[in-house]
């Protein structure tokens, strides 16, 4: 079975303060901290991001900020990176002490296969983003590789911005996922938080990422535990 993992994104941390906040975070009971990588080239048509160089309309963070938190902390840090060309980031964030590197499908098309080496090569887990609009499918052939990935992570927003509203219709994706490969790790980020871990949990998430919802909570290590206890719960039924 594939085991509970409760990922703050620490994109609702105080940047100033990540050490202190990563640190908060695994005291209150975190398994992984979520890294939110937004960055060059992430937009629905090539067109578009030639001419925006972007990805997703946001800047966060980089490898030197990885390095620098890997200096404070021994934690799991499962980064997500939304950038077009993430083959150009395996060696540095390898370098700088990521533990998971989760790229997405809609810019890989033609060298995933090399993508998943590299990262292994590296010493990371490897795992694959959807964006709302893409089809499930469209990962199954990664998850079914000879040289496959460890996890699947089903956007629940459209990537870019913390704080967005869950979308509860992603949950046939995550359903069709749990269905096919029962011991994956199929992680969830957007929108989750005590309102709606409840749909996420019984379609067979195990992974949760949550921002707003643990460090807008006035007992964000209460939010972590209803989290968890949901998808044990939801585990434990079927
Ligand atoms: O990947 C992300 C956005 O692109 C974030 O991980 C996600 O939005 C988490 O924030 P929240 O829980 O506040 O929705
Ligand atoms: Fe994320």
């Amino acid at each position: 079975m594939a085991i509970a993992k409760i990922a703050p994104s620490m994109l609702s941390s105080d940047f100033a303060n990540l050490a202190s906040e990563a640190e908060r975070m695994l005291r209150l009971g975190a398994d992984w901290l979520h890294m939110d990588i937004m960055g060059l080239l992430f937009g629905d048509a090539e067109e578009e991001c030639l001419l925006t160089w972007h990805f997703v309309p946001n800047l966060t963070i980089g490898a030197p900020v990885i390095q620098s938190l890997r200096k404070h902390t021994k934690a799991y840090l499962d980064c997500h990176l939304m950038v077009t060309n993430p083959l150009d980031y395996v060696e540095p964030f390898g370098k700088a002490g990521a533990s998971g590197f989760t790229f997405h499908i809609e810019v890989t098309r033609d060298n995933w296969q090399e993508l998943i080496k590299s990262i292994k090569s590296k010493g990371m887990r490897p795992g694959v983003s959807l964006r709302p609009g893409t089809p499930v499918e469209d990962v199954f052939p990664l998850v079914e590789a000879e040289n496959p990935v460890e996890l699947v992570l089903v956007m629940t927003v459209e990537p870019g911005f913390g704080g967005q509203k869950f979308m509860p219709e992603m949950m046939d994706k995550v359903r069709t996922l749990r269905e096919k490969y029962p011991s994956l790790d199929i992680e969830v980020d957007g929108g989750l938080g005590p309102s709606t871990i409840d749909a996420a949990a019984s379609a067979g998430a195990n992974c949760i990422v949550a921002g707003s919802s643990i460090f807008g909570a006035a007992d964000p290590g209460e939010v972590i535990s209803v989290l968890r206890k949901s998808v044990v719960e939801s585990q434990n039924k079927n």
